[in-house]
């Protein structure tokens, strides 16, 4: 199990201030969305809590420095789904889910048995045994994405912090990853997905997060934090939210005039 915090995180990327001041805990055994308009800062803030970028402020893990902890800890601690990965080499699927055990790995030494599994049971959960030998540069965008799924799932960290894992996936297979995001959660994970779909975010997370202009502005159950007014003010857009239901439904209805 793992816990991550964050103590006043704030990221410049060139000028520009894009995270800003940002507290928040995410403890295991949740699985916690977080959305917002396009350019927000959601990619850059999962970013920061990787150290992939320079930041202010305190990222920790487990109460450690994140900045100061070495990469392969890292990288055991937390699997990490990148937005829109583009793939330069010709592996087949089955070496680059492979790719996930990297971590795990001394230097120069080869993957074991329990490697093995460990990517058998990833290409299992996401999917893409039936694609284990095709060559992961020529599959379709969906596909593409399920198998860089499976790589992240192949770390078997404690924690996964997936950037936009929806994307380019048909509707069941949608529901599939969720599915799977929302079971590593209830076995204890920390999970953290940045989603665009407001009614997908709503069914499956226990908390959504929403960032807007490098900061939280707010930050609660789907239920609580999914009002008219906050998507009128955070997205420009008029809609309707129901929540008679399960869970709580979003449509969008139009564009508030003004609004870019
Ligand atoms: N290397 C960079 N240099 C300067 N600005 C950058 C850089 N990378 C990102 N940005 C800017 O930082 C802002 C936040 O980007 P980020 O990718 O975190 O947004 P996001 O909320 O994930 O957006 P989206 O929903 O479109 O993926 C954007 O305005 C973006 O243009």
């Amino acid at each position: 199990m793992v816990t991550i915090a964050l103590e006043r995180v704030g990221v410049a990327l060139g000028r520009r201030a894009v995270v800003r001041d940002v507290d928040a805990t995410f403890a295991p055994g949740t699985l916690t969305a977080i959305v917002g308009p396009n350019g927000a800062g959601k990619s850059t803030l999962a970013r920061a809590m990787l150290a992939l970028v320079p930041a202010t402020g305190t990222v920790r893990i487990d109460g450690a420095d994140a900045a100061t902890m070495p990469r392969p800890d890292l990288a055991r601690r937390i699997a990490y789904l990148p937005q829109g990965q583009v793939l330069h080499w010709p592996l087949t699927v089955e070496r680059l889910v492979g790719l996930g055990r990297l971590p795990h790995l001394a230097p120069m030494s080869r993957l074991t048995d329990a490697d093995a599994a460990a990517i058998e049971r990833a290409m299992d959960r996401a999917a893409v045994r039936t694609l284990r030998d095709r060559i992961a540069t020529e599959l379709s965008g969906g596909e593409r994405a399920r198998v860089l799924f499976a790589r992240a799932l192949a770390v078997e960290a404690p924690a996964l912090i997936a950037d936009e894992p929806l994307a380019s996936l048909d509707p069941g297979h949608q529901i599939d990853v969720m599915t799977l995001l929302r079971g590593e959660a209830d076995a204890g994970g920390l999970v953290i997905a940045v989603l665009h779909d407001l009614t997908m975010a709503a069914r499956y997370c226990d908390r959504l997060m929403i960032v807007d202009g490098g900061r939280i502005v707010a930050d609660g159950r789907p239920g609580e934090v999914l009002t008219p007014g906050l998507l009128r003010a955070v997205y420009g857009i008029d809609a309707r939210v129901e929540s008679g239901g399960d869970w709580p439904t979003v449509t969008t209805l139009g564009r508030v005039r003004g609004s870019d």
